[in-house]
């Protein structure tokens, strides 16, 4: 597959994976793709198939509606030569180990889970009840974390700048 190699970007939710993201788009508009910026729509039964087969690197559904990143989305942003960034949770981890993309697995961390928490309740986005399940859920992805070779890298977002050139540097 020619082309730059992907990157995998996770960590908890509140870890500050978008703000990230979002600095790195407005600084370096034309080097990264995001698989996630163009839809395909397909029927459910098309797109169970391909779930089906693997051919997806995560799936959801939401109000009844099946959302998805493929491998072949993917392999697109790559064929026209810029980086492909996938901001995944933990089971898309998983999953994308098991196909032939080879990306660069970067864990983006908090400094500690209550600065998680901080950051969570301040961005006043979510409800205690899924603030709790996203602390929940966070705690569980920072014990798999620990696994030796899960990551390529970890970054702690403790100082924004600092991480920021870090993230950087490493996909330079
Ligand atoms: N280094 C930092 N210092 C202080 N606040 C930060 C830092 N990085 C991010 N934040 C803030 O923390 C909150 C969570 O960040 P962000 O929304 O980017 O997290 P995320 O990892 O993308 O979460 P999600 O997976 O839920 O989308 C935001 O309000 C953001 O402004």
């Amino acid at each position: 597959m020619a082309g730059p190699r992907p990157v995998v970007l996770t960590g908890p939710s509140g870890a500050g994976k978008s703000t990230l993201l979002k600095k790195l788009m407005k600084e370096y508009d034309s080097v990264f793709g995001f698989s996630v910026s163009h839809y395909h729509y397909v029927t459910r039964e098309v797109m169970q198939t391909a779930i089906d087969k693997g051919e997806f690197i995560e799936s959801a559904e939401f109000s009844g509606n099946m959302y998805g990143t493929s491998k072949a989305a993917v392999q697109d942003v790559q064929a026209k030569n810029l980086i492909c960034i996938l901001d995944i949770d933990m089971q898309g981890v998983q999953n994308i180990k098991r196909t032939d993309l080879n990306p660069i697995y970067i864990s983006i961390q908090p400094p500690s889970m209550e600065v998680l928490e901080k950051r969570l309740r301040d961005r006043k986005t979510e409800s205690e009840e899924s603030l709790q399940r996203r602390l929940h859920i966070a705690k569980v992805d920072m014990e798999l974390s620990k696994e030796p070779g899960m990551f390529d890298v970890v970054i702690i977002n403790d100082n924004l700048d600092v991480a920021y050139v870090q993230l950087k540097d490493l996909l330079f």
